[in-house]
């Protein structure tokens, strides 16, 4: 099981857009239509299936609200920067 970050290791790896909230990590992810939110979901759906590390995903209008944390671990750990990271490789 991964072992969860230091509060210094969280702050100097979250990947460009992504804030802290307590046990979890978070970003919105805008998009123009309604379509190109519910697409990104279904193919972030795919990598956390791949990766056998799974988000909470929340699509409103134009927006996905992404929130990462490992149950496991009770905290943040690599697996939820590494998703995170692998999100961002998504979003285009
Ligand atoms: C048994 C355990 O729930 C599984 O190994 C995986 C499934 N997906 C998961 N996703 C997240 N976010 N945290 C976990 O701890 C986790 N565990």
């Amino acid at each position: 099981m991964a072992d969860l970050l230091s509060d210094e290791e969280i702050s100097d790896r979250l990947p460009a857009g992504w804030d802290r909230e307590d046990d979890e990590i978070v970003r919105s992810y805008d998009f123009d239509a309604y379509l190109d939110a519910s697409g990104f979901l279904a193919a972030a759906a795919g990598v956390a299936e791949d990766a056998w590390h799974h988000p909470e995903m929340t699509i409103s209008w134009g927006e996905v609200e992404v929130r990462l944390t490992t149950h496991d671990a009770g905290g943040i750990t690599d697996n939820d920067i590494d998703m995170a990271e692998r999100l961002n490789g998504i979003y285009e």
